[in-house]
């Protein structure tokens, strides 16, 4: 029997047909990034951007798109399917889906989220993305670091570096 948070995985078509069809509460949260290594920090903010709303939408970027976002030739250390696995076992995510480009923006503009998240490390008001989310009347919310954590500070623990 297939874990039950395999039917959270869903292509970029399948997740615009579960928005067009309403089954993904509104109002609709929007998040994205690569979440290689989860850690607390990820998990927090993901249950207060899913509390912005009725239902929460994580797009991962494919393994190549991390790979042109520069951050280690290593990474992404877990593939993508792996990544979105532990996103969709968490409660408080409703959809998981991916994206190829550099940003999130084309996504976003096909899904037309109501509010759209990351975390404290962004300003929302440099992101391309919030000025499509503000076009249709939605909005950008950076949600403050509650736990000072980072894959990359993971890595360097265990590489001893
Ligand atoms: N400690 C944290 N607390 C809250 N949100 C976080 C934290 N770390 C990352 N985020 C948010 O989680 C999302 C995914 O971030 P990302 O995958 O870059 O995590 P990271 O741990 O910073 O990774 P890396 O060290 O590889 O850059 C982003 O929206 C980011 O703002
Ligand atoms: O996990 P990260 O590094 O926070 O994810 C990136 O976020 C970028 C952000 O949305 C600013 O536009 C995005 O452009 C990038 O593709 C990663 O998802």
């Amino acid at each position: 029997m297939p874990a039950r948070f395999e039917s959270k995985l869903l292509t970029r078509d399948q997740c615009l047909a579960a928005v067009l069809a309403g089954n993904l509460a509104r109002p609709l949260v929007f998040t994205n990034g690569v979440f290689d290594i989860l850690h607390r920090g990820h998990v927090t903010y993901l249950d207060a951007a899913a509390q912005l709303g009725g239902s929460l939408i994580v797009a991962l970027n494919t393994d190549a798109s991390v790979r042109r976002l520069g951050k280690g030739s290593d990474r992404p250390l877990n593939a993508l399917s792996d990544r979105a696995a532990l996103i969709a076992a968490l409660a408080c995510v409703d959809a998981v889906t991916s994206f190829d480009e550099d940003t999130p923006q084309a996504l976003i503009e096909v899904l037309r989220p109501d509010v759209i998240v990351k975390g404290g490390d962004y300003d929302m008001d440099a992101l391309p993305e919030t000025a499509s989310v503000r076009s249709w009347g939605g909005r950008a919310v950076a949600i403050p670091f509650e736990f000072e954590r980072s894959t990359t500070a993971l890595l360097r623990k265990v590489r001893g570096s």
